[in-house]
């Protein structure tokens, strides 16, 4: 585990992995069994745009829904908050290394045969695809994740876990 010294301000959790990893739903667990606030930047997205997520990336393309995300991470001033991040977080810079300023980042790793079984309705999802249309859900496994693996501090396989074990599984590894 990286080393991180916490000021007042900078002891959020901030979960960031594959889409369908579970930051949204075991986040909310984790907030509860940590006693903090809980924030999904996705729904922070949706407010700021209007629009959901699916639209927004089906109209913008994903390179300009990722610079929409990135302005909403890289503004973020929450404390004492579990902060589910969208999948698509590691690729903005700055935004990352906002989040890595005001709080731990733990990546929920799943493996290829997880995402896939979770993602079965990718289509619908929102999911953030910058090879195009040709793109396939192993491509996006493989690019994501020596992202993933650069921005975590902490990191925990959550595969074959249920949502409650996986949320207790990070509430322990931040002891
Ligand atoms: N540990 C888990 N075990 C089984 N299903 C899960 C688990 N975590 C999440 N899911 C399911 O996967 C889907 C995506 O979860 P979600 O929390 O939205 O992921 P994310 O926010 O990482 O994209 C949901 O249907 C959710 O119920
Ligand atoms: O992985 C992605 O490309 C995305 C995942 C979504 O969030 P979840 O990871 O919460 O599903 C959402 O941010 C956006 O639609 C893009
Ligand atoms: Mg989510």
């Amino acid at each position: 585990m990286k080393e991180k010294s916490f000021e007042p301000g900078c002891d959020n959790v901030v979960l960031i992995g594959m889409p369908g990893a579970g930051k949204s739903t075991l986040g909310i667990v984790l907030a509860k069994i940590l006693c903090r606030d809980f924030v999904d930047a996705d729904l922070l997205i949706q407010q700021s745009c209007d629009k959901s997520l699916q639209r927004l990336i089906d109209t913008l393309g994903p390179d300009a829904f990722i610079e929409i995300e990135n302005q909403v991470l890289s503004e973020m001033s929450f404390e004492h908050s579990v902060i589910a991040t969208g999948g698509s977080a590691v690729y903005s810079d700055a935004a990352m290394e906002h989040l890595g300023k005001i709080g731990r980042v733990v990546y929920l790793k799943i493996s290829f045969d997880e995402l896939k079984a979770r993602l079965a309705d990718f289509s619908d999802r929102g999911v953030v695809m910058k090879g195009g249309i040709g793109m396939s859900l192993r491509d996006l496994y493989d690019e994501r994740l020596p992202l993933y693996e650069k921005y975590a501090d902490i990191t925990v396989d959550v595969n074959d876990l249920s949502i409650t074990a996986a949320a207790r599984k990070v509430a322990a590894a931040l002891k």
